[in-house]
């Protein structure tokens, strides 16, 4: 089974979805092949002419910059802070990651989804929940639009779970057991902001996003097309930063913390993190979408088969990795729910603080340590 093994790696593999289009075993296989270095020595990659239809993406773009030109008093509406589910609006500078500010302006929503969390359940259960949307009176035809672009993400994020079984042989079912019907799951997005540094004080530095994990099972980034910059950096396992800038056309695809927990370290988790953009550059905008697993799914128990010239592979890589990530999951210990809402409490501390007060206690014992608020 030829995988490239090109360590550290310097450049993200780009895979081609007109290979899966095609329909013919062996562009398939080549797919499968391209698959199988990604997951295995990279844990990021390019998608190319994906199945989300451009028309599509291209409407959704063109409302990004109208989202942020809302006036404050429409965006306050559906602020972060109304939302138990952690789904809505937090104003620049409300996230922090690794303790220091996140300079990002960010609208954070979801698939639908109703919520039946009730006193005395989990608080993990209350984790999903209703979105909130500027209303059509204030941006006609915004919701329709995210929801049809976030049904086809929820698509192709399950197809691409069916063709990593294929690609590191795992037997069909064993990932996707991790996902209820799809009425039952939902899926999180967020239209994000990154202001270039004429915006910004200067005692906020660039950190746009600073250094992370993500925590799910793959994420699709779509890079707005309309601004060039940069910013999105990825570590190689040596520690260095290589650049990830918009491809048009692709998405950037990466893998969460839960996925390579369930696949024993063969697929890896990459730390990235987003450089503001220079003085003048103009804003930079992003659109990552999130595929969840049920919130109930306990992913450091399972055991998924994986044979052996898979696992030889990773042999192959090994498992030394330099990384500025902080935010190693609980995964092996707790339900997805409870690792996923440890995780947003952290990101949200005033969010957290108002919903879930004891957990917030329990995390933050003494206060957050640089509060944030999503005012
Ligand atoms: O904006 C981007 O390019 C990536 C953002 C990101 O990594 C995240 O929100 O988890
Ligand atoms: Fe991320």
């Amino acid at each position: 089974m030829p995988v490239a093994v090109e360590q550290p790696f310097s450049e993200i593999p780009t895979l081609d979805w007109s290979l899966i289009s095609s329909q013919s075993p062996a562009d398939l296989e080549r797919f499968l092949a391209d698959l199988r270095h990604a997951l295995v020595n990279v844990g990021f990659m390019y998608l190319s002419h994906s199945p989300v239809p451009q028309p599509l993406v291209d409407e959704l773009i063109d409302y990004i910059p109208q989202l942020f030109a809302l006036p404050l008093e429409e965006k306050k509406k559906i602020s972060m802070l109304n939302s138990p589910h952690f789904l809505g609006y937090s104003v620049q500078g409300a996230e922090f990651t690794k303790g220091a500010r996140d300079n990002r302006e960010q609208f954070d929503f979801a698939t639908a989804y109703v919520c039946p969390w009730k006193e005395g359940d989990p608080d993990w259960q209350r984790l999903w929940g209703a979105p909130q949307y500027p209303p059509d009176s204030v941006l006609p035809g915004f919701r329709k639009t995210v929801l049809s672009y976030l049904s086809h993400l929820q698509k192709l994020s399950m197809d691409f779970i069916r063709l990593m079984e294929l690609a590191l042989l795992i037997p069909p079912g064993q990932l996707t057991q991790f996902y209820d019907t799809d009425e039952h799951m939902q899926h999180r997005s967020k239209v994000v902001k990154y202001p270039s540094a004429e915006f910004l004080r200067s005692e906020d530095g660039d950190q746009g996003v600073g250094p992370h994990y993500d925590a799910g099972f793959f994420t699709f980034v779509r890079l707005l097309q309309a601004s060039p910059q940069p910013g999105l950096q990825v570590q190689n396992r040596a520690g260095q930063w290589i650049p990830a800038p918009p491809v048009p056309g692709t998405f950037v695809v990466n893998i969460g913390k839960a996925l390579e927990t369930v696949t024993q370290k063969v697929a890896i988790a990459t730390t990235h993190r987003v450089v503001s953009p220079a003085k003048g550059e103009g804003a930079r905008y992003s659109v990552p979408f999130f595929q969840s697993i049920a919130l109930s799914a306990r992913v450091g128990g399972a055991k998924i088969q994986i044979p052996k010239e898979i696992l030889d592979l990773k042999r192959a890589r090994g498992d030394e990795v330099v990384t500025d990530s902080v935010n190693f999951s609980e995964y092996e210990r707790e339900v997805s729910g409870h690792v996923q809402l440890i995780g947003r409490i952290k990101s949200h501390p005033d969010v957290g603080q108002k919903w879930y007060p004891h957990m917030y206690a329990e995390i933050f014992p003494h206060g957050a340590p640089a509060f944030g608020s999503v005012y």
